[in-house]
């Protein structure tokens, strides 16, 4: 495969008006629940990212008829909860841990077999956090050693049972895919999490007329509940800007002297915001205007002007909520006077990368001190040093969007190794970095 570089001129200012493309997570649910609804279901704002179009075609292939996707346009000819069929051929889930997860859910339900395989990175990360509960409800499930893909789920034609399952850790793929496969259970359904993650699912849900109950049972526990064997109708969906691709820009404009930017129609569920809480600590200049409501999901412009940066603690209960945003918030980290501790976030060594060593790695080859723990980082700000920055992005797309915003503080160019990734998430980030106000090329090396 072609290695597509970036090359990061240092310095800038980051001004304008903007909007990022559509949410992942609303994305890739929209086409999960419209393909096993009743009906039609339209969706407007669609993000056309490599993620959320291998959802996409997994849906083709156990055979949906879908339009689109067109300028964020699609239309999903819903199956029902039981008119999939089986695929001919292994469902590539590509670099994506969401679809994988979540599809798990719904395909422990069917009565055939379905292999789910992925790219090197996904090939990695760990599987048995639903082949646990999925098997508990009866499902018959077959790993690599390690629980990693290929999974192969056999279609038993049993219904599966209902549980009460308590996350071990605070996942919104474990939650999702736990209440998807309780779909298809005999009796209620229950995911217990051990602190708030990202309740798009249940939103969604709910707005296909399927009713998921939520009960909160101290600060931090959510218990969210539903009755198998219902049926959803198919709806509209508007998906808003994704909060998470928003938050390179964020950064950008809040490290960058003399930036000023909106970024308009940004996600603000209030799972979601963990990135604008930590920034304000921070001491980031962040206001949030027009709020209004899209689809059952609340967004607002972000508008965000430069301002110096302090040093924090990040409060533990955030970690969840602003959980794919950590490798741009180093950054604001390195950016800042004083030293910066995350704490509690060992779910980032399984994502794309291990992002808590690749980040420390890349920090520290701009000339940062950032510190790796078993469980997050220590980074002392400070003015970046080095020469010239060379970084690995490790099949990652937010460790090539983070380190391309970290040019904005930078002494001297930072050349940024497999690029091509950020089409998983954000196709359009080049073209909108460089109209805020980078420098930025792709390069074929
Ligand atoms: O449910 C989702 O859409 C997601 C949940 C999060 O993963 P975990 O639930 O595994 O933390 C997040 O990192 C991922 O990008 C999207
Ligand atoms: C972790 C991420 O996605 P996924 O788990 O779906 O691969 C991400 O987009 O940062």
């Amino acid at each position: 495969m072609s290695n597509i570089q970036f090359i990061v001129q240092p310095g800038g200012t980051v001004k304008g008006r903007i909007r990022v493309p559509g949410d992942k997570s609303i994305s890739h649910r929209s086409i999960m629940l419209g393909s096993i609804a009743e009906g039609v279901t339209t969706v407007t704002g669609f993000l056309e990212g490599e993620d959320a179009l291998a959802t996409l075609q997994a849906f083709r292939d156990m055979g949906v008829e879908i339009e689109g996707p067109v300028n964020g346009e699609v239309t999903i000819h819903g199956v029902g909860l039981n008119g999939l069929k089986q695929p001919a051929k292994p469902l590539d889930m590509g670099n994506s841990g969401t679809s994988t997860r979540l599809l798990a859910g719904i395909v422990a339900g069917q009565d055939f077999d379905v292999t789910l395989i992925g790219d090197a990175s996904l090939s990695k990360r760990p599987m048995k956090r639903v082949v646990d509960p999925l098997t508990e409800m009866g499902a018959v499930i077959a790993t690599n050693e390690g629980g990693t893909l290929p999974m192969t789920i056999r279609g038993t034609g049993q219904k599966l049972k209902a549980i009460d399952y308590s996350l071990p850790m605070a996942s919104a793929q474990v939650k999702s895919c736990v209440l998807l496969a309780g779909l298809y259970a005999d009796g209620k359904t229950c995911a217990l999490e051990p602190a708030p993650t990202r309740d798009h699912t249940e939103r969604m849900l709910n707005g296909f007329g399927y009713p998921v109950s939520s009960e909160k049972l101290d600060a931090q526990q959510t218990k969210a509940c539903l009755e198998g064997g219902g049926s959803l109708k198919a709806c509209h969906i508007d998906v808003p800007s994704d909060i998470s691709s928003a938050a390179f820009f964020m950064v950008a404009a809040a490290i960058s002297e003399g930036s000023d930017l909106v970024i308009e129609h940004v996600g603000m569920n209030p799972t979601r915001t963990g990135v604008i809480d930590i920034l304000k600590l921070m001491g980031a200049d962040i206001q949030l205007e027009n709020f209004h409501e899209v689809g059952g999901e609340p967004v607002a412009d972000v508008h965000i002007k430069y301002a110096p940066l302090s040093g924090i603690k990040i409060p533990e209960e955030l970690v969840a909520l602003a959980i794919d945003e950590f490798p741009v918030l180093f950054v604001a980290a390195s950016a800042a006077q004083g030293t910066t501790v995350l704490t509690g976030a060992e779910e980032l060594r399984v994502k794309e990368s291990d992002r808590i060593q690749v980040m420390a790695d890349a920090l520290q080859a701009v000339g940062i001190d950032a510190q790796p723990t078993p469980d997050g980082m220590i980074i002392n700000g400070a003015e970046q040093s080095a020469q010239k920055g060379e970084i690995q992005s490790h099949h990652d797309h937010r460790i090539s969007m983070a380190m391309t915003v970290a040019g904005l503080r930078a002494k001297a160019p930072i050349v940024i190794e497999d690029c091509a990734n950020v089409n998983t998430s954000f196709p359009i980030f080049l073209d909108l970095i460089n109209q805020v106000g980078m420098n930025v090329i792709a390069k074929e090396a």
